[in-house]
């Protein structure tokens, strides 16, 4: 079949409403602040999908419609990681956590230390690679080293932005999970679907995350906060604080209660703040993941294999036992 013409103002239009439409799913979705109406985004949305249909050969992997799934995947690829997805070691306590700040200050013979302190989420962590702004690739964390390319699952997550406001290569990490009403709302389903419940919102975010029909991810509403950016000092990042800025700069949702701590006071302040605030939230959160702020203090103090020596978990006192027993990772 000849190469059809497609007319210049189709593409003009086609890639108009692209821009437009990631634009309001970044108003609604990371800044919960949307400038129009649900019925004006659908209809932008709608004329989106039959222009898509008329010419197919206009569909892009990063195009707003491919956020409604629609794909079946026989199975994910594995992935290597660029830099590994290391963990965190934990600490329950504030004589653990002072321990943490003594240890740090005497491998960087300093008497004070800044701190960024963030709530660790109860979700799954997720690698996100883009390229010139694009989004190209979601990975699981897997063992660390590999994971697994859920990248189609990851188109479905409306906060996860398939284009960046500036276009940068760059891959970020950060945590995808569910939000509590969803979560809920997902049990209710299942059960009357006769299914089993999920323990908790973080198994029902890893579910969901490896099911092979990106339609039913679509349907269920995973949400995310991204924290860490690979690599910072290739774009002038100094310190942890930046990297956060800057994530928001590019378009991503970063949570909003993470704090600098002049010194690790502060940082046990916010731990007690949080442990009691909580509840306010409409996502489950574990602690409190403490780091190191400035980033040359970070290449000295180092990482073993599995975690970074500048930052830590300092966990909230578990909930009573029953959860802790409940809390066990059901392989979907
Ligand atoms: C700090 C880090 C472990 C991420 N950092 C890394 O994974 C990481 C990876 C290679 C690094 O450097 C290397 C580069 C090359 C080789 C080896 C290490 C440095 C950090 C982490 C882990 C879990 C977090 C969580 N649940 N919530 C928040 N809010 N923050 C978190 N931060």
């Amino acid at each position: 079949m000849s190469e059809r013409k497609i007319p210049k103002e189709v593409i003009e239009e086609v890639e108009r409403l692209r821009e437009e439409i990631e634009y309001h799913n970044y108003r609604y979705y990371v800044l919960n602040d949307p400038v129009i109406t649900d019925e004006e985004y659908d209809k932008l949305m709608r004329r989106l999908i039959e222009l898509e249909r008329m010419y197919p050969e206009l569909v892009t992997p990063d195009s707003p419609t491919q956020r409604v799934g629609g794909k079946v995947l026989e199975g994910f690829k594995t992935v290597k990681h660029s830099v590994p997805m290391l963990s965190l070691d934990n600490t329950y306590n504030e004589e653990e956590i002072l321990e943490f700040d003594r240890r740090v200050k005497k491998t960087l013979q300093e008497a004070e230390v800044e701190y960024v302190a963030e709530l660790k989420i109860d979700g799954v962590s997720i690698a996100l690679r883009y390229e010139n702004g694009k989004f190209v690739l979601g990975a699981t964390r897997g063992d660390g080293i590999e994971g697994e390319d859920v990248s189609e699952n990851v188109k479905t997550v409306r906060s996860i932005p398939l284009r960046l406001r500036k276009p940068v290569t760059v891959e970020v990490r950060g945590e995808i999970y569910m939000p509590v009403d969803e979560f809920k709302r997902l049990n209710d389903e299942r059960e009357e679907e006769g299914l089993p419940p999920f323990a908790n919102p973080r198994n029902a975010a890893a579910g969901t995350l490896r099911q092979l029909n990106t339609a039913l991810v679509a349907a269920r509403r995973l949400d995310s906060f991204i924290y860490y950016v690979v690599h910072p000092e290739n774009y002038g990042l100094k310190t942890q604080w930046e990297a956060l800025q800057f994530l928001k700069e590019l378009g991503f949702k970063v949570n909003p209660h993470s704090k600098l701590c002049k010194n690790i006071q502060e940082v046990i302040d916010y731990w007690r703040e949080w442990e009691e605030r909580k509840k306010e939230l409409d996502y489950w959160v574990d602690g409190v993941v403490v780091k190191v702020n400035r980033f040359d203090f970070q290449r000295i103090l180092g990482e073993t294999s599995k975690a970074p020596r500048w930052a830590i978990a300092f966990k909230f006192p578990a909930e009573q036992a029953r959860t802790r027993v409940l809390d066990v990772t059901i392989q979907v």
